[in-house]
């Protein structure tokens, strides 16, 4: 397994308070990852100690690759084209404008406008178009779409698709969990400036323990006092639903009790949590 990012017990404080404590993960090359957090969690401190524009006070940071940014607020020149922007960047890196790429973004359509006439979701375009210049093998984003269109958000979308298909490692910091559901191959939740979830999307939302709600329809209803691993939270269109911590538990006790009764089980389905749901949990036992 080839690491294209590797992050060892990073500290970092402003003025004496600390803001990361010793966080640990690694990126895997080609994959996209994504930071989350409640707001002032430390997703920014950590992409920009890792795009080398910030300073940390201990532990070590390795991005294999060059580097491209989009920065969250990045300003250029007010009366700067977008295309003159994208020509200097070009000639910085010594490296060709990609013409194809600025249409997919959709740049190529304001070229000529001057950035203090670009909306925000034309500006993050251009910023995402700045960071591809020159070909990055990891790319950082920090809440990519925020301010995009839905047109926009899904050409967006492919085209970071399209880039991780292409071997590029992406690093983002998002907000939107429909997005690193749809995009992101692991992630990390901070919590305070530590690390309170690392792994998949899948781990995350768990297979049985993260699942919560088990809908059940019964020939006729079952004896259901004094349930031990789950409650009923309703019924609708004729099936009881049921919440559960532990899914696995519950099936075998409605199992049971359906047998006590002797009435059938006609059909079980089961919902998983979404990442919003466990995002929120992991929240809430923050503030527990
Ligand atoms: N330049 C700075 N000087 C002092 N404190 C800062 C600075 N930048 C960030 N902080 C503080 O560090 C903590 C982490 O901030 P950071 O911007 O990394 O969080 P974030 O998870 O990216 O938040 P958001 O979702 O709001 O962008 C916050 O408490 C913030 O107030």
């Amino acid at each position: 397994m080839e690491l294209a990012v590797t992050v060892k017990a990073l500290r970092k404080s402003y003025g004496g308070r600390e803001v990361l404590h010793g966080i640990d993960f690694c990126v895997r090359r080609g994959e996209i990852f994504a930071l989350l957090g409640a707001n002032g969690a430390g997703k920014t401190t950590t992409l920009e100690c890792l795009e080398g524009i910030r300073r940390w006070d201990d532990g070590a940071v390795e991005v294999q690759g060059r580097r491209g940014v989009q920065l969250q607020s990045a300003s250029l020149p007010a009366n700067l084209r977008a295309g003159e922007a994208v020509e200097l960047f070009a000639r910085w890196a010594n490296a060709p404008v990609d013409r194809g790429q600025l249409a997919r973004l959709g740049v190529d359509a304001f070229l000529r406008r001057q950035y203090r006439e670009l909306s925000t979701g034309q500006k993050r375009r251009l910023h995402l178009a700045l960071a591809l210049v020159g070909g990055p093998e990891v790319l950082f984003l920090d809440e990519p779409t925020a301010g995009l269109d839905v047109e926009g958000r899904a050409a967006l979308h492919a085209e970071i698709q399209r880039l991780r298909g292409s071997g590029m490692t992406i690093l983002m910091a998002s907000h939107d969990m429909a997005e690193v559901e749809e995009l992101c191959d692991s992630l990390a939740i901070l919590k305070d400036g530590s690390i309170a979830f690392l792994g998949t999307a899948a781990e995350l939302t768990g297979q049985w323990g993260g699942s919560r709600r088990l809908r059940m329809r019964f020939s006729a209803p079952p004896s259901l006092a004094g349930l031990a691993f789950c409650r009923l939270c309703g019924e609708e269109q004729g099936e009881m639903i049921f919440e559960a911590d532990d899914l696995r538990a519950a099936l075998a006790e409605l199992a049971a009790r359906a047998a006590e009764s002797q009435v059938e089980i006609q059909n079980v389905t089961t919902e998983h949590a979404s990442i919003e749901e466990r995002f929120l949990d992991i929240a809430r036992e923050e503030t527990a």
